[in-house]
Formats: structure tokens, sequence, C-alpha cells
């Protein structure tokens, strides 16, 4: 299978510190890979480069065989979209906004993501919960056809019914030769969903396993694996 993304010893420095370092990592086409670690490992940080938002690091990153920065941008949909969305913007008006910015945005997709998570577009931002905004980021991130998805954490705060509704979006919208980057904590919710695990720890990606591996040759679940495996790297640390 051929490889969406390529990363070779990215590090990146903010502040005088290092944020992440030496990562080299490969994500084939047309998968679902689970970015796990615990808090502060690097995860938003990694999906913020691949995303293009930062640009002042060392090593390379070559999504679908483009090194062009701005044609990078347009083969990725990162779920951070809505920093720095005016609050008493309404969801219609944002969703019209991203049209215009967004060459790949698709106006049909979105009314239909919004409408299965039951969105009112005559909302503002202001006035969703924090698990309706989390299904309106991840209508808009999933509405652009693009090669790559990362979601960044998208069950934080959703109740388990609309973390269902949340993974049953991501597959039926996924085009098949996509591949989405998904970080969680939660790593029971998207287990059945990966191809891949990639676990990343202290600034850097310490393992990335196929999912049919740990379930077949370890005999674990994902959960199970993940936990041991940090276990593991924590005590030979
Ligand atoms: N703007 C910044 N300047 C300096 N340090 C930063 C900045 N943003 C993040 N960091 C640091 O980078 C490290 C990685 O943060 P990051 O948000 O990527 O972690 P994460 O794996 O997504 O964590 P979490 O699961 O808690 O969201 C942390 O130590 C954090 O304090």
């Amino acid at each position: 299978m051929d490889n969406l993304l390529v990363i070779d010893q990215l590090t990146y420095k903010r502040n005088m510190r290092v944020l992440l370092d030496d990562v080299s990592l490969s994500i084939p086409a047309g998968s679902i890979i689970g970015l796990l670690g615990d808090n502060g490992a690097g995860k938003t940080t990694l999906m913020r480069l691949i995303s293009g938002a930062a640009t002042n690091y060392s090593g390379s990153i070559i999504i679908d065989g483009e090194v062009d920065k701005p044609t990078m941008k347009g083969l990725v949909s990162f779920s951070e979209q809505l920093n720095g969305a005016a609050t008493d913007a309404k969801l219609e008006d944002l969703a019209k906004f991203y049209d215009t910015i967004y060459p790949e945005f698709s106006m049909d997709n979105f009314n239909q993501l919004v409408s299965n998570f039951n969105l009112n577009l005559k909302q503002k931002l202001s006035q969703l919960s924090k698990g309706m905004r989390r299904n309106f980021v991840i209508s808009v991130t999933l509405a652009r056809r693009v090669k790559l998805y990362l979601l960044d954490e998208p069950f934080d705060g959703i109740d388990s019914m609309k973390r269902k509704k949340i993974i049953e979006n991501i597959l039926a919208w996924m085009p098949d030769d996509a591949s989405v980057i998904i970080s969680d904590h939660h790593v029971t919710d998207i287990a059945n969903l990966l191809d891949q695990v990639v676990i990343i720890k202290n600034r850097t990606i310490v393992n990335q396993i196929d999912a049919d591996k740990i379930r077949e040759e370890y005999n674990q679940s994902i959960e199970e694996y993940y936990e041991s495996f940090y276990k593991e790297v924590n005590d030979h640390a």
C-alpha cells in the first residue's frame, strides 16, 4: 500500500523547548490510525505540524508526494478549525465562511453531517454545549474532501451514544483512499476502528503496529497493549 503521509526526522522547538524530537512516521493511504499518548506527549503538536499550522521545523513532512506547503494544506483537514471563530456567529454563517476559504468544502456533505448530529444551523456557536460543539467541529472537518483527516480527541466530553454516532459518521464519510489519524485517551472507543496504532511518548514516536497484530499475535485488546507498552517504556525509563 502506498504511503499517504511520510514524516522524516521531524524536530520542532518552541520557546526554547523541544516539543517534537526526531519523529519519523509513514502512514498508508486508506487507513485509520490511532495516535495514542498521555497528556503532553505531543499529539496535538504533531497534528498542527502535519496540518501546516507551523512550518519552522527541521526534517520533512510529505503528504501524497507533495512538499509544497500551500498544496499540502489543501490535502489535510484538521479538527482545530474553530479556534478563533467568533462565538456570536451562527453555525450556518461559519459554514459559509469555510465554504469560501476551502475550495474542497462540500456544503451538501456538511448539511448531511449536521443533520445526522441534529444540529440547528440557526444557533450561535456560543449557544452550543461542549458535545454539540465537538459534533459541529467534526462536521466541518469531514465536510472537506481531502486525503488526510486529523481528529484531535474527537470524543472529549461526548456521551457514549454520540461517540457511536461520530464513529459512524467517520466511517461513512471517509473517502476510500483517504486516511484519518485520531488522537484519543479513550482507547476503547476507537479500538474497533483502527488499522494501526501509533504511540507517542516524550515527544517522539515509540511504536507503530498493526491493530490485527495486537489482536492476533499478542492476543490483547488495543487498550491492554497500549497500557502494557506504556508501562514497559516507563519501567525502562
Ligand atoms: N505554544 C507552546 N509553547 C510552548 N510549549 C508548548 C506550546 N504548546 C504546547 N506546548 C507543550 O508541548 C508539549 C506537547 O503538547 P501537546 O498539546 O502536543 O500534547 P498532547 O499529546 O496533545 O497532550 P494532551 O493529550 O494533554 O492534549 C507539552 O509539554 C506542552 O506543554
